[in-house]
């Protein structure tokens, strides 16, 4: 499959060598809870970056900073150059979304579904059918547009939403915890898209986890911890730093947590 988009990106500041994300020194509170203390972190083009953290460290609040459901009041986010404050709608425009919950219209098809979300981005309805038509295909669900979303599996609900968040040919992906609740073959399903769009449209893609599992050894990784960013790097960096031999341990090691971690649904 060669699918490629078939309109031009918005024009933006020069997406190959500029940064899909940049996190500058972002703290969040709660109240006076603070569950993000002075977090940074980018994303290169082309990047698949691996956010490791237990439940509650922090991950679903970073995403809600990033995609501005809340407000970041300490520190700076750009997606593509652009600050998320300063410049909501350019930085937007490149941002791609998979959230935790699912978020697809069951009574609908899956070309209703892409439709309906393209329509959102200003799309004329022949555009949105044909950007439906090619989302799918990117997913391995060209057939299947017909059909009720109610009909599909959960792996096959995560590609929906994948083929939606590409819709509008974003340059940063961020996906939160997309494989919880998945079976090993959907979640391996899942993750090999993802990965394929980063090889084929040279997206940066930030992926929650708590899924050691998941991450190769060729992915970036942020080990956050309690709102802190404990490790930031490669795969060999992380192991030889902790002189352990798996992702696994690594995290153990530098979290100083025992806890078993949640496998395969
Ligand atoms: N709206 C909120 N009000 C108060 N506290 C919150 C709110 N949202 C999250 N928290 C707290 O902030 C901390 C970080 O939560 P967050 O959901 O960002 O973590 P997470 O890494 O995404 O974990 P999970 O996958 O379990 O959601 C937790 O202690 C959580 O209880």
């Amino acid at each position: 499959m060669t699918t490629t988009m078939a309109d031009p990106k918005p024009a933006s500041a020069d997406t190959s060598r500029t940064p899909a994300l940049v996190v500058d020194g972002v703290s969040h509170s709660f109240g006076d809870k603070k569950v993000l203390d002075n977090v940074s972190l980018t994303v290169e083009p082309g990047a698949f970056v691996m956010l490791l953290g237990l439940n509650g460290a922090g991950k679903s609040t970073l995403f809600s900073l990033i995609t501005r459901l809340y407000d970041n009041v300490t520190g700076e986010i750009e997606i593509c150059g652009y600050d998320v404050r300063r410049k909501p709608s350019q930085a937007l425009q490149r941002l791609g979304v998979v959230f935790q919950s699912r978020t697809l219209d069951i009574d609908l098809t899956l070309t209703q579904n892409l439709k309906y979300h393209a329509a959102l981005h200003g799309f004329s309805n022949r555009e949105a059918t044909e950007r439906a038509r090619l989302a799918l295909e990117l997913v391995g669900l060209a057939d299947r547009g017909n059909e009720k979303v109610r009909a599909l599996s959960g792996g096959q609900l995560r590609r929906v939403e994948i083929a939606r968040s590409m819709m509008h040919r974003p340059d940063l992906l961020l996906l939160d915890e997309p494989t919880v609740g998945l079976d090993l073959g959907s979640r391996e399903g899942v993750i090999k898209i993802v990965r394929d769009l980063v090889a084929r449209e040279h997206l940066g893609v930030l992926w929650a986890t708590h899924l050691m599992d998941e991450v190769l050894r060729t992915d970036q990784v942020i080990v956050l911890h309690k709102g802190v960013v404990l490790f930031s790097g490669g795969v060999p960096q992380l192991l030889s730093q902790t002189g352990t031999s798996s992702v696994r341990e690594a995290f153990r090691a530098i979290t100083g947590t025992k806890a078993p971690f949640e496998e395969a649904a």
